[in-house]
């Protein structure tokens, strides 16, 4: 019997029919819901590879359920939603999607801190709903972009994209990471700077920083009272960096003066969470990678991984590479 492989999205034929030469395939087959966690519970216990999406829970019930399972392959580059030391301990690889989306997130987060800052959405709409009267000097007048500072909070490689979209605008770049990134400061100009000093300095602190139980609510009601009443805060990593309640607090009460998110702690958001009731918010559906040409690089490495995990070669892309050396 061909080895079974369950999509938990409605992909392309085009984009999987390499593996439907080889195994057998079967997909979630709708694009407006998720599927229900009975059913992905159902096909992992029968499937030797998934091909997941973010908004997928793998948990370590799920992976010790799937008795034949091999590869979970998920469509992005983090992987806070999977129980990696489950599956590691379950000898299940785990693959993400790195390098592929690193210039479409960075534009897109960029796009949101322009967004945000010239108060672009909020114009738009005014023009489509025949608001627009007359000229006028100070109407829909946002903050400058260029030659002011950003804080880059998480300087992995679309951090570093990022950098390289203010370096074009002339921006003041300073970062927080793990580890300094000396090629970086010495290629973009950018300054490490600890978490705090960061907070204080920036007009726009951008985090792009993955969910860790380290930066798990790192965006807190004490960050936001650090950063500047006139401060932008844009995330493009994951909703739970920050605490959304302080975030609420601190917009409401002008501590800081919008947000840019394209993450949230639940996501879909539901349409009543008070975040979406600030007008200085902008507020995306998680389409930091979602550019056509991304997504389908995104799906082939997925296709990829999955290929050679169940044809026994190595995956290209792994995040327990422990498991390469077991
Ligand atoms: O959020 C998207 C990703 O991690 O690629």
């Amino acid at each position: 019997m061909k080895p079974y492989i369950y999509l938990t999205r409605k992909l392309p034929e085009e984009a999987v029919k390499n593996l439907q030469a080889s195994f057998q395939v079967n997909m979630w087959d709708r694009d407006d819901v998720a599927v229900p966690e009975d059913i992905l519970l159902a096909e992992a216990e029968k499937a030797h590879a998934l091909l997941t999406v973010v908004s997928d829970q793998i948990t370590g019930d799920l992976l010790r359920a799937g008795k034949n399972l091999k590869v979970v392959a998920n469509m992005a580059v983090g992987f806070d939603n999977i129980d990696v030391e489950a599956a590691t301990k379950q000898g299940i690889y785990i693959c993400n999607t790195p390098d592929v989306l690193t210039e479409t997130t960075a534009d897109l987060t960029f796009a949101l801190l322009t967004a945000t800052a010239r108060r672009i959405v909020e114009a738009a709409e005014f023009v489509k709903e025949g608001n627009w009267k007359s000229w006028s000097p100070f109407l829909l007048a946002g903050q400058d972009i260029y030659n002011k500072t950003i804080g880059i909070c998480g300087m992995g490689k679309i951090g570093e994209g990022v950098a390289r979209r203010a370096k074009g605008f002339g921006m003041e770049i300073l970062y927080h990471n793990r580890t300094r990134k000396p090629e970086t400061e010495q290629e973009l100009g950018a300054r490490y700077r600890s978490l705090e000093s960061l907070l204080e300095s920036s007009d726009f602190v951008v985090s792009l920083t993955p969910l860790t139980s380290e930066t798990r609510h790192l965006f807190n009601q004490s960050a936001f009272r650090k950063m500047k009443s006139s401060a932008i805060f844009i995330n493009a990593s994951r909703g739970a960096v920050a605490d959304e309640e302080a975030l609420v607090h601190a917009l409401k009460t002008r501590e800081i003066a919008g947000a840019g998110l394209d993450v949230f702690v639940e996501e879909p958001i539901s349409a009543d969470h008070p975040l979406l009731k600030l007008p200085n918010v902008v507020a995306l559906p998680h389409i930091g990678s979602a550019s056509l040409e991304t997504r389908m690089v995104m799906i082939s490495v997925c296709v990829d991984n999955i290929e050679r995990v169940l044809k026994g070669k190595e995956p290209r892309t792994i995040v327990n590479p422990g498991l390469l050396q077991a």
